[in-house]
């Protein structure tokens, strides 16, 4: 039986998860806060020495190539096995991985390790089943629609869940499938917000009994704080202090209530 975003979300904030987070310059301060206010206690640990230990105390692993280089690549090695030891939920965000032969290349190795989760924007998951893609470094320019059956292969191939984010998100295991209605045209305007999002599944992650579940909720959370923070805001700028309130603000309740979840498991969007 299906969990609730509402009903995990519960679960999440009654024991606040471990979640290790291998994520890059740009977002690490950025996802930090993000798993903070919605109620779950972040690590930034990467380094090859430390990863792999850490990575069996933790309720969850997240890896995010976004600024590569290699010692990263090793501590994202390390950490991995750590994570496949203790049987812990892993999630890949393959920032820009369309973008350069080493992108191509690292996201490949980690997609072969079979993640729990892939997140990423449309561009990057066409990348990752050999589609052109048209993204422009870490930005997404493809619509969510035309990865959809990439996300679906991707997923049979892993065996995990492919999350595609956009104006709509799409989430598949392959098997199932559903798309996420909400959030705010200021999301994609704030720097990182993806790989926060990537944290955030891996915090679900942690605390359900099916990755799809916990991919739908983070998701749905961000959706509906998106959705919250728009009317007050006049941008960007003042979007993000109103979206990390809007984390921290919404109860398991009204993320049931406000959450806008279809199936997409054979109509077109
Ligand atoms: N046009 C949009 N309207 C509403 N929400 C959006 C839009 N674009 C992205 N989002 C939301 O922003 C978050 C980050 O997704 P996205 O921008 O696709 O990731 P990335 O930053 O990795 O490219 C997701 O919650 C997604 O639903
Ligand atoms: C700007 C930038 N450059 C390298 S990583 C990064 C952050 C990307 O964050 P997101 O994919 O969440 O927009
Ligand atoms: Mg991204």
């Amino acid at each position: 039986m299906s969990q609730s975003p509402g009903t995990l979300l519960a679960a999440l904030r009654a024991e606040p998860p471990l979640v290790q987070c291998i994520t890059n310059y740009v977002a690490m301060n950025i996802a930090a806060n993000v798993l903070l206010a919605a109620g779950a206690s972040p690590a930034m640990v990467s380094d090859a020495e430390e990863a792999g230990e850490f990575a069996q105390i933790a309720g969850a692993l997240t890896v995010n190539i976004g600024t590569l280089s290699m010692p990263f690549v090793d501590g994202m090695r390390a950490a991995i096995g750590g994570a496949q030891q203790a049987k812990r939920p892993w999630v890949l965000d393959p920032v820009a991985c369309q973008a350069t032969a080493l992108r191509r290349r690292v996201a490949a190795e980690l997609v072969a390790l079979r993640p729990t989760i892939i997140r990423g924007n449309a561009s990057e998951i066409l990348s990752l089943v050999g589609e052109a893609s048209r993204g422009q470094g870490v930005d997404g320019r493809d619509a969510v629609a035309a990865a959809e059956d990439g996300a679906r292969r991707l997923a049979q191939q892993t065996g995990g869940v492919v999350a595609v984010t956009g104006a709509v998100d799409f989430v598949t295991d392959g098997t199932r499938a559903v798309r996420i209605k909400g959030g705010s045209l200021w999301m994609p305007m704030n720097t990182a917000l993806g790989c926060s999002l990537t944290g955030l599944c891996g915090a679900y992650a942690a605390r359900a009994a099916d990755p799809f579940d916990a991919t739908v909720a983070a998701l749905a959370h961000f959706a509906v704080a998106g959705q919250r923070a728009h009317p007050g805001a006049q941008g960007p700028g003042s979007f993000a202090p109103r979206f990390l309130d809007a984390l921290h603000a919404v109860t398991p309740e009204a993320l049931d209530a406000e959450a806008v979840i279809h199936s997409a498991e054979d109509v077109a969007a």
